[in-house]
């Protein structure tokens, strides 16, 4: 919580993320609250006009005189006023950067609908991210103007209801709707056309309002939007604290240059502070830099963050997208404050045949499923979604392998989003794929050597091939289960089973076609040995050479009554490609 540069007056910041369709009219909603607020007479406090039009990169902020619930609740710790600061966010990747960077701090969302369009592509993975990372939702239907003034109450009324149907699954289900025009006449009307409903949607804010949680506590985590440098006395970086604190002396890192610098002054809308928390919007000058070098990126307290090569997630699919999740695709993965592309790899717990209730258990906190090298996984083609679970809820043992385009750096147990950003936005279908948390990250740049062989992921193998002849009564010789440059070492020590029942080892190699031993511990049924010497007959009659061990292939068209299976595990991690045993 904010201590404004007056010590006698305390703020309150409360954090707004304007979200929407692209041209709902979030900028132009961003800009008549703020000023509105600034010209009109809800704040009695001198210097909200100069602090309500601070427009920048996105970032605006208004003031307003603290609502009573609010001055209850802060009991011992009474502010003074509220300040709402509005995080407008643009373009879709910056939005889901800005948002997934902001989880922590976005107190409050506002969707903002065009009544005329209703719910769009954009809105609906609005909606999306707002459930994974806020609390608290106010829909503006905007653009009310361009309704006929006629029929205009009864429109909002028919998307309002609309509105509250779609909501109805989400934890918004009763959040409030109020309609506004932002611009109204659009982009051709003049400035001087005032924004209609706009102190009604102040009130709603106000009341809407609570006390935020905000920790001064563990390692600093700020996101810078701007950098610039002010001759004489050092390059300031502006942004949001996401998480713990800063002060005037304090040494930051800035990973992205690999440097440490010292805190020389810090601001909070443009008035000098002592220092800053979490939640709050700064300006931090620190020891002269070129402020081309960091356009955007994050200030850390130094050694805190790490730069991974890959990670291990535990995964979600999101239940509006309509791709596949397919291993070894690439997604785009948007993981602190970064987006890069990285190719997934699904994987899960082996399948059971009787359901093991334990196994279906949802964790409480929803998003982090335990992890941990000691167990063995299971490799999916394809992302599978548990049974019964639908796409609602979290789905338990379910997790992905991330291999990252270029290092990314980031805190350890973020959120993640993974998106199909390339696909077209007016194609009318999600981008959004899957959601997880960070839980395993790989900082060595040789990670598939030195970190993947231990995460056991494994495919299930069958093969099958023949028993080509009995050698004695506790040895057959096999065929056509491996091709003749196969490493057949790899598989000595395999169990196999023969279709007359028997099991048998895998003893090696029996010559250089790929045929090979095989050694029946209890030793072969009568029946068996009797079934095999009668086609080694039939076979020593045509070739001439029956009985005898050698490496001659049979004819394909010579059948084989005695087949033999073989089930195996293969790590696909495995730098030695070992063969085990299932
Ligand atoms: N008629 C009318 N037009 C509006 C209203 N609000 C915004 N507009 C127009 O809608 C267009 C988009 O407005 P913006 O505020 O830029 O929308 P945005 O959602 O911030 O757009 P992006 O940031 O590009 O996603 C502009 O041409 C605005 O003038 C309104 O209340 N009525």
């Amino acid at each position: 919580m904010s201590e404004s540069a007056d010590s006698h007056t305390k703020t309150l910041n409360f954090n707004i993320g304007v979200l929407g369709h692209v041209d709902s009219g979030k900028t132009s909603l961003a800009r008549a609250l703020s000023s509105t607020a600034s010209t009109a007479a809800f704040d009695k406090n001198p210097q909200s006009r100069e602090r309500g039009i601070t427009l920048d990169l996105g970032f605006s902020s208004f003031t307003v005189n603290l609502p009573d619930h609010l001055r209850q609740e802060s009991g011992g710790q009474p502010y003074d006023s509220l300040q709402f600061t509005l995080v407008d966010c643009p373009g879709h990747a910056s939005l889901i950067r800005t948002i997934i960077g902001g989880a922590q701090i976005i107190d409050l969302m506002m969707l903002v609908v065009d009544v005329v369009k209703g719910i769009q592509t954009q809105t609906a993975e609005c909606l999306l991210i707002g459930e994974l990372t806020c609390p608290r939702m106010v829909v503006v239907l905007n653009k009310t103007d361009l309704l006929p003034p006629n029929k205009r109450q009864s429109a909002i009324e028919k998307m309002t209801k609309r509105l509250h149907k779609t909501l109805e699954s989400t934890r918004f289900k009763d959040c409030p709707v109020i309609a506004v025009a932002a611009k109204p006449g659009g982009p051709e009307a003049p400035d001087t056309e005032e924004p209609q409903g706009v102190p009604e949607l102040i009130e709603l804010l106000k009341k809407q309002t609570y006390l935020p949680q905000r920790d001064p506590g563990g390692n600093l985590l700020m996101a810078v939007d701007h950098c610039f440098s002010i001759r004489g006395q050092g390059t300031v970086m502006t942004g949001t604290i996401l998480q713990g604190s800063l002060a005037i002396n304090d040494t930051v890192e800035i990973p992205a240059l690999k440097v440490t610098k010292k805190i020389k002054s810090v601001q909070m809308f443009r008035k000098p502070v002592s220092g800053a928390m979490q939640g709050d919007r700064v300006g931090v000058c620190v020891t002269q830099f070129d402020p081309k070098l960091l356009e955007r990126g994050v200030v850390c307290t130094p050694g805190s963050l790490r730069t991974l090569y890959a990670a291990v997630i535990s995964v979600r699919k999101i239940g509006y997208f309509k791709g596949s999740l397919a291993t070894r695709a690439k997604f785009h993965i948007t993981v602190g404050h970064e987006t890069v592309m990285a190719r997934v790899t699904f994987f899960g717990l082996p399948p059971v045949d009787v359901p093991d209730m334990t196994q279906l258990v949802i964790q409480p906190s929803s998003l982090e499923t335990p992890f941990t090298f000691d167990k063995e996984y299971f490799y999916q083609d394809e992302y599978v979604t548990a049974q019964g679970q639908a796409n609602s809820g979290p789905d338990p043992d379910q997790w992905a392998l991330l291999e990252f385009e270029r290092p990314v750096t980031c805190p350890s147990l973020c959120l993640v989003i993974g998106s199909k950003l390339d696909t077209d936005i007016h194609a009318n279908a999600c981008r959004l794929a899957f959601q997880g948390r960070l839980l395993q990250g790989f900082e060595d740049k040789s990670y598939a050597e030195t970190a993947l062989p231990r995460l056991r992921i494994y495919k299930m193998k069958h093969k099958e091939g023949q028993v080509e002849r009995v050698t004695d009564d506790y040895t057959v010789i096999g065929r056509n289960l491996f091709k003749k440059e196969t490493n057949l070492q790899l598989f000595v020590g395999l169990k196999v089973m023969l279709s007359s029942g028997e099991t048998g080892v895998i003893e090696g190699g029996f010559g250089q076609s790929g045929k090979f031993k095989i050694r029946i511990q209890e030793g072969l049924h009568p029946e068996t040995k009797q079934l095999l010497s009668s086609t080694t007959k039939k076979k020593g009659k045509a070739g001439g050479k029956g009985g005898q061990a050698n490496e001659e292939e049979p004819k394909a068209s010579e059948s084989q009554p005695v087949g033999i299976h073989l089930h195996f595990k293969r790590y696909i991690f495995d730098p030695h490609k070992k063969m085990v045993q299932s």
